[in-house]
């Protein structure tokens, strides 16, 4: 049994038939007044397809069968959006990707935006680069690398999933991130003493982050009861 957003109890007998990822995800992206158009949604259920079929080969997402694909980690990805508005032109990167979360999501649905997915583990670029070049993405790359060893580029925004604490996240981001970037990760479970040491460090990171933001998405489905936006700001 899993919850749809609110209220709705989905049992055996009424849980959506695994073809129905078109109508839950224009269902959910509907009621947070997300308007995608029809391609958009036919690429986020063709890439969900496409991470279930290389996490049977690779380990990239929890194999926990207590929510779709589609609803646990692709639209928890696009709730980003309900906090940020991505530009045209804006440079962002996806930091730890490992099979695309949150990064390809996004880029689907923002094609305005460039996106730079980096993991340290190689065998899940591959897997990203592969899907990337299926979902014919054209904003978004991937590449094989521990973020510290990105130098000579900058970005508007970093995006990040369940990669590191806040702390470390901003270690990593300060040196990459642009004047006014921010850092806006997708976390779990109590935050709290994650952000004042994040603040408390900030002297050693040029005084990021200034401040930090912590958005609950409980509201949005009890699947996410536990899940939290944080947004660190300069
Ligand atoms: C728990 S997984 C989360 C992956 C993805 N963001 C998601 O939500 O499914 C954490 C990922 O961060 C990557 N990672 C951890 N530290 C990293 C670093 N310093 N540079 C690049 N990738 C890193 C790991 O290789 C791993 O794939």
């Amino acid at each position: 049994m899993y919850l749809l957003p609110n209220t709705t109890t989905i049992t055996k007998s009424t849980m959506p038939h695994p073809q129905q990822p078109h109508a839950i995800l224009e269902g959910l992206c509907k009621e947070q007044s997300l308007a995608l158009a029809p391609e958009m949604v036919d690429k986020l259920v063709e890439y969900g397809r496409l991470l279930e079929e290389w996490n049977n080969k690779i380990n990239l997402i929890s194999r926990k069968e207590d929510a779709p694909i589609i609803i646990k980690h692709i639209f928890h990805s696009l709730l980003i959006t309900q906090h940020h508005t991505f530009q045209t032109g804006e440079k962002v990167l996806d930091l730890g990707t490992g099979g695309g979360l949150p990064g390809i999501p996004l880029a689907i649905i923002a094609p305005q935006a460039t996106f730079l997915l980096v993991d340290a583990t190689g065998k899940k670029i591959t897997a990203c680069q592969e899907m990337i070049a299926t979902l014919k993405l054209t904003n978004v790359t991937a590449r094989h690398l521990r973020v510290e060893e990105l130098h000579g580029e900058t970005f508007h925004t970093i995006v990040s999933r369940q990669v590191a604490l806040l702390n470390k996240l901003c270690a990593y981001g300060e040196p990459l991130l642009h004047e006014k970037g921010k850092l806006i990760c997708l976390k779990g479970g109590s935050l709290e003493q994650e952000i004042k040491q994040s603040l408390e460090a900030s002297q050693k990171h040029h005084g990021f982050p200034a401040r930090v933001e912590e958005h609950p998405i409980d509201e949005v489905s009890p699947i996410f009861s536990e899940k939290k936006i944080v947004i660190a700001y300069r």
